[in-house]
């Protein structure tokens, strides 16, 4: 496909998002009745409809319209390619016609120059003053990939000089111990052998960051709450924790035991009714459902879709995670309460109101990190049971 076809690609699939399809499920769909088309030309048009979701209030702003076509014309005039991509030759999307008048990005409020609901600003600047330009700026651009070493198996040397041998450029990311940033052919990674050998995992340098911080003695017995797909319960256990994994919905628990015996551990997964029995822990972390800005280049629809009314509903779970974890913990044992979100609401709020309605524990610390350190925005806070 020519970079002009890729973009044309991009403009169907856009509709297709825009008229209330998943990002994922509309260039599933596209690819199935595209079969001509290489992974090369697949990774393009994928790059081509995340950014332009990032990004869709000031590429609508510059493309003229909130659509596929505008967001992509948009695109184009933020990257200077218009003659390139909108030739209307071949493949290519025809030129823009005067009604397609794309106006200055200056001119525009604030909400779109940052490709964020107006609603949102508040919070992101009652979280982070200054920095809340900033951060809003980071999370419209993709993610970087990133691993960590797997401190049981191997070290960041040897993981290096191995993805090298597969072709993989990876360098150390300052200040946090063991995390990788790729640099050159992520794309590869499933595939390397350092991956199939478990020396590595793909995983955010602030989470990693996050339980770099913690207190773990070797063996001391934890419960990785809130689990999902079980990252924060490796990293744990990576650490020389003995973890197991709870989640209020096992499916998503899934792939726990094949990434856990991918790393060289065992994570048992409790249901429900198993939880009290196991009790107490040492460690009861809770990675909490949230808005997840933090995350939002990689996951760039939530951004739009996230309500008050969700925002609100979310506070509320948090709440219970917390409410329902704390008596899991032994005396003397942590909680800890993470978010990849940057609201005050999410994060220092809830954790004051858990502090109020349980005297038995207290902070022992915590830290807020921005989506402009290098990694995802992330909240992690550290309390004890007396
Ligand atoms: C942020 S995700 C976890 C991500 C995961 N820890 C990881 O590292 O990949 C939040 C998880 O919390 C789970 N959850 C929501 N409410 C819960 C509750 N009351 N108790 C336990 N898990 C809950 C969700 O099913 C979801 O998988």
């Amino acid at each position: 496909m020519t970079p002009a076809a890729r973009v044309a690609a991009a403009i169907e699939i856009l509709d297709d998002v825009l008229s209330g399809q998943s990002a994922e499920a509309a260039l599933k769909t596209w690819g199935r009745s595209n079969r001509y088309a290489g992974s090369k030309d697949r990774a393009a048009v994928r790059d081509h409809v995340f950014q332009a979701i990032r990004r869709r209030a000031s590429f609508a702003w510059l493309g003229g319209a909130d659509t596929g076509r505008g967001l992509m014309l948009g695109a184009a005039r933020f990257t200077g390619d218009v003659d390139a991509w909108f030739s209307g030759q071949g493949y290519a999307p025809p030129p823009p016609d005067v009604s397609e008048i794309g106006r200055d990005l200056a001119d525009a409020p604030r909400s779109v120059r940052l490709d964020m609901p107006d609603w949102m600003l508040p919070y992101f600047e009652d979280a982070l003053d200054e920095g809340a330009d900033h951060a809003m700026a980071a999370l419209q651009d993709r993610a970087g990939v990133f691993l960590r070493v797997n401190r049981l198996a191997s070290d960041v040397d040897a993981v290096i000089a191995s993805l090298q041998g597969d072709g993989i450029g990876a360098v150390p990311v300052t200040e946090v111990d063991g995390a990788l940033h790729v640099t050159s052919n992520e794309r590869r990674i499933a595939q390397s052998s350092a991956y199939v050998s478990g020396l590595v995992e793909v995983q955010d340098p602030s989470s990693q960051r996050a339980i770099n911080m913690l207190s773990i003695d070797a063996k001391s017995k934890w419960l990785d709450y809130c689990a999902g797909g079980g990252g924060k319960g490796l990293a744990l256990a990576a650490r020389g924790a003995s973890v197991v994994a709870y989640d209020i919905d096992a499916r998503r628990m899934v792939d726990v035991p094949s990434r856990a015996a991918r790393a060289g551990v065992t994570i048992p997964t409790l249901a429900t009714d198993e939880l009290a029995r196991n009790a107490p822990f040492d460690g009861v972390f809770c990675d909490a459902p949230c808005s997840g800005c933090g995350t939002w280049r990689r996951t760039p629809e939530a951004k739009w879709a996230l309500t008050p009314e969700r925002l609100m509903t979310l506070t509320q779970m948090q709440d219970d995670v917390l409410t329902n974890a704390a008596p899991l913990v032994a005396r003397g044992g942590q909680l800890i309460y993470a978010t990849c979100s940057v609201f005050t609401i999410e994060n220092d709020a809830r954790v004051a109101a858990f502090l109020d309605r349980s005297p038995e524990f207290t902070k022992v610390s915590h830290q807020h990190i921005a989506p402009h350190s290098g990694g995802d925005g992330f909240f992690v806070a550290v309390l004890k049971r007396h």
